[in-house]
Formats: C-alpha cells, structure tokens, sequence
C-alpha cells in the first residue's frame, strides 16, 4: 500500500504478535487470516508466532474482565497485535488498547478492488488518516445520577495529537495524489474542530502537500457523489470511525476494510468492521479486511514482497469471480481463504 515505508522499517527474522480473535465472525475470519500467513510463511520462509489472547464478550464472561490484565501486558510487552472485532465490550478493549499502546492514527484504505461492484457506480480509493486518540474517545462522560435526565461528554484536541497525525498523513499523501482533506466541523464547534482544521493545515502546509478542507457533513454526501475527489482523508476520532465505515461500504462492502492503528513503536492491526453477530457461526463473513490488516502489518514490518503477495492474491481471488456473499458469491469464509492462500503459495500473486 505504500504508506509504511514512511513510519518504520525493521528487520525480524519471526513475527511475534498478540492475536485476539474476538467476538461473532471474530474467530472465524482470525482463522481465514491465520491460513494466509501460513501460505505466507511457506513461500516468504517468514516465522509467525501468534501468542493468543483474549479479549472480548467471550473472555469477559470467561475470565471476568474484557481486557484481561494478562493480554494487556503482553500486547504492551509485544508491541504487535493482530485483532479480529470484539462485541458489545468494544468501548473496554480497543479504546484502551489503543491509549495503552499509544496508537495514534488509524490508517483505514478504502479501496474498489477488482471486479468488486462500488456501491455508489463509482470506484472509491481513498485512505482515512484518522486521530485515534482524542475527541470524544477520551471516554469521560458524568451523568446525573439523580435526575438520570442529563449527561456530558468531554470532547479533547490537542495541537500534539493534531500535529502527528497530520504529518503521518502529508507522508502517506507524498505517495499518493499529494492532496489531504481535512475533514472537520469547525463552523460549529469551534474550539475543538477550529485547532484540529487550524493545526493540520498549518502542518501540511509546511509538508508541502495540496490542502483542502471539508465540513464532515458535506464530505459524507460528497463522498457518495464524487468519491473521485477524495484521495487522502484527515479527520478527528470520531468523524473517521464514521467515514471509514462509510468509505468501506461505497467500496464495494465493510468486509473489504483494515485499519493499521499506529503508533511510534506499536501497532494494532484490525478490520473496520465489527462482530456481526448477525451472520456469526455462519461461515460466510468475509475475511478480506482481516488479511488486508495482516498485510498492513507485514508492510509496517517491512516484509512488502509478502504484504504486496496478500494484496494480489485477494484481488486475483476476487477479480477470477471467487467472492463471499457480501459482494454476491456464495463462496464460505474458509473456501475464500482458500482461494487466496493457494495463488500466494503458488507464486503468482
Ligand atoms: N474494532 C472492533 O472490535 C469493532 C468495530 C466495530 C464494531 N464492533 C462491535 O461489533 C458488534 C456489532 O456491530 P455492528 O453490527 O454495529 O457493526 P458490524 O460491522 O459488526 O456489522 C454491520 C453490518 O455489516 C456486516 N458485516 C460486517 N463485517 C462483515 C464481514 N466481514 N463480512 C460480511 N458482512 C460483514 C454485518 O453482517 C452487518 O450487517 C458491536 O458489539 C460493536 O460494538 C467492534
Ligand atoms: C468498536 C469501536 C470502539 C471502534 C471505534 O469506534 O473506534 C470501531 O467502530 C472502529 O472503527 O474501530
């Protein structure tokens, strides 16, 4: 994908990692992924040594804690994690996994991959570079406990934050189009929104790269009418959440989308999409945005040949007809993995 280059560049000889499987389809596109690493591994000749850890519905009901303090050490002591989506204790786990790691910018490609129908007629291949942070995501919130009938919610934006991850996405920009949207709300709240747009412009300004700046309302509907617009996205926490979600689901569907959650040593890797405890236990969630988390991971390592081979078996995969029931195939979870595992192990992807 090309944006890693710019963040880090080490050399392992085995990749340690945490992996939390997760709640709903979590296990079963864990699973999926875990098949690709290990074509990966046969072709690449790279170790994987997953140390499992729980976290989630299952592990709260199972060891009392959503985030239990042994897999909170060991995903600080490793530095890597590899996610499948965690259910309703969402707001326990993966907010403070990210503020243990300080992962502060979630890198979220949205892209039509090929022979893939776009949802809006239109082929989207945009990235979100959202703070990951701030915002409302601080999670501190006072109720009135005695009325029950008012609460708050404190909202955070730091120059800091605004300033990092406005230069991780000038960098990503550079290998781009050039061109970031700053996407926030500063008509109306300005203090918050008014340093987020005030400081990333400045930022970029300095990097170099063409600036442009949207109200997240306008970029919503934009995005739908003229996707071809957008190339590099900046926005606050929570606007990203939301975009990113959308951005997926124009691409042709929300099992299309990873999300590399960076930070200066640490990283999470995970898919946009959630449990979806509607189609869990099914066998037919779509794998892709888990194995493209994993590729984002390998590329951060470094390892590019073997992120790129993942990226191309998928859309090898998906441009010969093979496709899960969200883009219209009938093919099941582990059948998909197949069909990727098998082009990687081949060599021609
Ligand atoms: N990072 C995370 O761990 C994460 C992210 C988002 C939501 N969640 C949690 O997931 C649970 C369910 O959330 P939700 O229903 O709002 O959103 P969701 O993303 O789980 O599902 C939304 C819709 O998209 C479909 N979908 C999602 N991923 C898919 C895939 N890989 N293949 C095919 N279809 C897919 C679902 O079937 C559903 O119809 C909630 O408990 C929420 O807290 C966790
Ligand atoms: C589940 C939730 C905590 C999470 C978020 O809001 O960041 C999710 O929606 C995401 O996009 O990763």
């Amino acid at each position: 994908m090309g944006w890693a280059a710019a963040i880090r560049e080490i050399s392992v000889t085995v990749v340690r990692f945490c992996l939390i499987e997760g709640d709903g389809i979590g296990p079963e596109v864990s699973r999926a992924t875990l098949r690709v690493l290990e074509a990966v591994s046969k072709r690449f000749g790279i170790g994987f040594e997953p140390v499992l850890c729980e976290a989630g519905d299952e592990a709260a009901k199972r060891r009392g804690s959503p985030l239990p303090e042994e897999t909170l050490r060991k995903a600080k002591e490793i530095g890597i994690v590899l996610k499948g989506p965690v259910g309703e204790t969402a707001g326990e786990v993966v907010t403070v996994l990210r503020r243990e790691l300080g992962t502060y910018a979630a890198i979220r490609p949205a892209k039509t991959l090929p022979g893939v129908s776009p949802r809006c007629g239109k082929p989207l291949d945009v990235v979100i570079v959202r703070e990951l942070l701030e915002g409302v995501y601080v999670q501190t919130e006072y109720v009135d406990v005695v009325s029950n009938s008012f609460a708050v919610a404190l909202r955070v934006a730091s120059a800091r934050e605004t300033e990092r991850v406005a230069r991780l996405a000038a960098r990503i920009a550079r290998g781009r189009r050039g061109i970031v949207s700053i996407i926030h709300k500063a008509n109306v709240l300005h203090g918050t929104c008014g340093l987020f747009r005030d400081v990333a412009k400045r930022v970029l300004e300095e990097e170099g790269v063409v600036v442009e700046e949207y109200y997240v309302d306008a970029a919503a509907a934009l995005l739908v009418r003229t996707p071809e617009r957008f190339d590099v996205m900046l926005t606050p926490n929570l606007f990203g959440d939301i975009l990113s979600d959308l951005a997926a689901e124009l691409a042709g569907s929300l099992g299309l989308s990873p999300s590399a959650n960076v930070g200066d040593k640490t990283g999470i890797f995970e898919p946009v999409h959630g449990a979806a405890f509607d189609i869990a236990g099914m066998g037919i969630a779509n794998p892709t945005a888990m194995m493209l988390a994993a590729a984002m991971m390998l590329d951060w390592l470094g390892y590019r040949d073997a992120a790129r081979a993942i990226e191309k078996a998928i859309e090898d995969a998906l441009a010969s007809g093979a496709r899960t029931p969200d883009l219209g195939g009938n093919l099941k979870t582990m059948e998909f993995a197949e069909e990727v595992a098998k082009r990687i192990e081949a060599g021609n992807a």
